[in-house]
C-alpha cells in the first residue's frame, strides 16, 4: 500500500502545472486494481502546444552550453538516482506491477545510462576530410537537432525515458516527453530528478495525456524535428506517417525465437528460455515467445522448459522472490487470456496457466506452454506481450533457423548450443538486430546499439553510439582562406 496518493503534473517551461481542463486520469497498482496510486492531468493539444514551445525556446540556451556542463548535470542525475534507488524501485513495482528484483536492476540501469552519456560530452567528434579542392579545408561536426519528441511506453518506466532522454540532452537538444498513461508517476519522477540535478527550465518538458491526442499532437507538430517511440507495431508505423518531415526512430514489436539445439545443455536452456518467456509476466518486446527446438532433443527440453517455469514464482511485485507480477491493465488482461484460448486451439498444452483469481484480486496470469505449435498459426507469430510460449519443432539446424527467420519482427533472436560453428552461422544467419549465444534474449546493455530489423524497428538504432548518431545531424563546412 502507498501511503499517500500522489497527485502528478505536467512539466511545462520548468513549471508543475495541471492539465488545462483541470481533468485528472486515475493511476491504478494492477496488483490491486481497485488502488488507486495517484492521479495524473489529462492533457490535450493545448499543453502539447506550449511544452513544444517551451523546449524550443529553452533551445538557443542549452544547445550552447558546454557539452561537458549539459553531461554535469547527466552525472548528478545518475548519482541521484541512485541515492533513491530503493524508493524509486519501489513505485515501479507499485506502478508498473514490475517485480522488486527487476524493479531494482533497472533503476541501476537508468543512474548507468545518466553516467554513460554523461561523459559522451567529451566524445562527440566531427571530422576532418581533405579536399579535392587545393586549398580547401573540410569539417563535418555534429548538431543537434532542436526539438526531440520522445513517446514512451510503460514495461520499462524509467531505463526507456533515459535511453531517450540522456542521449538526446548531452547532444544539445531540447526534449518533450509523452509517457504511457501506465508510467506517469515513473516518468514524472525522472523528470523531477533532473530538474534537482540543475536542468534548466523548458530543456525536459512532460506531457502526460492520452496517445490519441496528445501524442498525435506531439507527432504532427512542425517544430519537432525529431519523434523517438518505443510501443506497439500499430502505433509505431501510423507514427511513421504522421510525422513525415521528421526524423523518426520506432521501436516496436518481436515474436522473438529462440533455438534449441541437440548439443545444447539442456537445463540451461530451458533456463534461459523460461526466464526470457516469463519474467515480468513476458511484457518486453525482447521476450523469448518461440522456443525453436530441433526434434533430437525436444521432448527433453519440453520436461525441462516446463520445470523451469514452475520454478519461478508468481507474486506480488514488492514481494522479494517474485519473478512473474501481475500483467499491466485491464485491457492487456482481456486480451492475453483472448491469446491463451488461440493457443490451446494452436498446440497442445504442456503447462496450463491463465488467469489465477478474479482480475479485482489483480491481473494475475500463470505461464501457459503450448507446444507442436506451426510456426504459421496465430499463437506464432502475433506478439502477445504475456506470459505464452510456444514450442515449435524444427528437423535440423536448417530447419531451425528458417523457422526463427519466419516472422514479421527481427528484434532478437537466442540459440543454445555448445558449437561454435552453429553460433557463428546463426549470428549471420539470424535477421534480427540482436543475437544471443546461450543468454536469455531479454535484457539488454546500453553501451552497445539496439534494436530490430523488418516490423521491429524502424529509423536508427537506440543506445550506445548509435544514439548519439540518432540525435545529432551532419553539418559539412568548406573553406578557402583568402
Ligand atoms: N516494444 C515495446 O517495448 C512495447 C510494445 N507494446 C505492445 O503494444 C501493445 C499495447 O500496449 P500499449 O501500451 O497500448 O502500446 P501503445 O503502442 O498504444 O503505447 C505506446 C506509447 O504510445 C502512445 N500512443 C498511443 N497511441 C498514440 C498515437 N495515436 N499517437 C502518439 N502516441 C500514441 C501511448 O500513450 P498512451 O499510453 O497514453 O496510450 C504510449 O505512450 C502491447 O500488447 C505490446 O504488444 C507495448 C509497450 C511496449
Ligand atoms: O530486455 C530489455 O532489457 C529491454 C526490453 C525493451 O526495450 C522493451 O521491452 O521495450
Amino acid at each position: 500500500m502507498i501511503e499517500s496518493q500522489i497527485e502528478s503534473r505536467n512539466y511545462i517551461g520548468g513549471e508543475w502545472v495541471p492539465a488545462d481542463s483541470g481533468e485528472v486520469e486515475e493511476v491504478r497498482n494492477p496488483a490491486r486494481p481497485s488502488e488507486v496510486l495517484g492521479t495524473a492531468p489529462r492533457s490535450d493539444r493545448g499543453e502539447m502546444e506550449r511544452a513544444v514551445a517551451a523546449a524550443q525556446e529553452a533551445l538557443p540556451g542549452w544547445r550552447s552550453a558546454l557539452p561537458a556542463a549539459r553531461g554535469q548535470i547527466l552525472l548528478r542525475a545518475a548519482d541521484i538516482i541512485d541515492s533513491r534507488s530503493e524508493e524509486l524501485a519501489r513505485l515501479m513495482a507499485l506502478e508498473a506491477g514490475k517485480p522488486l528484483g527487476e524493479s531494482r536492476a533497472e533503476v541501476s540501469r537508468a543512474a548507468a545510462i545518466f553516467r554513460y552519456y554523461g561523459s559522451e560530452g567529451w566524445r562527440l567528434y566531427g571530422v576532418e576530410a581533405p579536399s579535392t579542392r587545393p586549398g580547401v579545408r573540410i569539417t563535418s561536426t555534429r548538431e543537434p537537432l532542436g526539438v526531440v519528441g520522445l513517446i514512451t511506453p510503460w514495461n520499462f518506466p524509467l531505463a526507456i525515458p533515459s535511453w531517450k532522454m540522456a542521449p538526446a540532452l548531452i547532444c544539445g537538444n531540447t526534449v518533450v516527453i509523452k509517457p504511457a498513461a501506465n508510467a506517469v508517476l515513473n516518468a514524472a519522477e525522472l523528470v523531477r530528478i533532473l530538474e534537482e540535478a540543475g536542468l534548466p527550465g523548458g530543456v525536459v518538458n512532460l506531457v502526460m495525456g492520452p496517445g490519441g491526442s496528445s501524442g498525435d499532437a506531439l507527432v504532427r507538430d512542425e517544430r519537432v524535428r525529431a519523434i523517438s517511440f518505443t510501443g506497439s507495431t500499430a502505433v509505431g508505423l501510423s507514427i511513421q506517417e504522421r510525422a513525415a518531415g521528421k526524423k523518426v526512430q520506432l521501436e516496436m514489436g518481436g515474436k522473438n525465437p529462440y533455438v534449441v539445439m541437440e548439443d545444447a545443455d539442456l537445463e540451461d536452456a530451458a533456463a534461459k528460455v523460461a526466464y526470457g518467456a516469463f519474467g515480468y509476466a513476458g511484457q518486453k518486446c525482447t521476450a523469448s515467445s518461440r522456443a525453436v527446438v530441433v526434434e533430437e532433443v525436444y521432448e527433453a527440453f519440453l520436461e525441462q522448459v516446463v520445470e523451469a517455469t514452475r520454478a519461478l514464482k508468481l507474486g506480488e511485485p514488492l514481494d522479494e522472490e517474485a519473478v512473474i507480477g501481475p500483467v499491466i491493465n485491464e485491457s492487456q488482461y482481456e486480451s492475453i487470456l483472448g491469446a491463451i484460448e488461440q493457443a490451446r486451439e494452436d498446440g497442445r498444452v504442456v503447462l496450463d496457466g491463465g488467469a489465477t483469481g478474479p482480475r479485482e484480486e489483480g491481473y494475475y496470469i500463470s505461464p501457459v506452454i503450448v507446444a507442436d505449435v506451426d510456426n504459421g498459426s496465430k499463437t506464432a507469430r502475433e506478439e502477445i506481450f504475456g506470459p505464452v510460449l510456444a514450442v515449435i519443432k524444427a528437423r535440423d539446424f536448417d530447419h531451425a533457423v528458417e523457422i526463427a527467420n519466419d516472422t514479421r519482427y527481427g528484434l532478437t533472436a537466442g540459440i543454445a548450443t555448445r558449437s561454435l560453428r552453429y553460433a557463428e552461422e546463426f549470428i549471420e544467419r539470424s535477421q534480427t538486430g540482436l543475437v544471443n549465444v546461450n543468454l536469455p534474449t531479454a535484457g539488454v546493455e546500453f553501451q552497445v546499439p539496439f534494436g530490430g530489423s523488418k516490423q521491429s524497428g524502424v529509423g536508427g538504432r537506440e543506445q550506445g553510439m548509435a544514439a548519439i548518431e540518432f540525435y545529432t545531424g551532419w553539418k559539412t563546412a568548406s573553406v578557402l582562406a583568402l
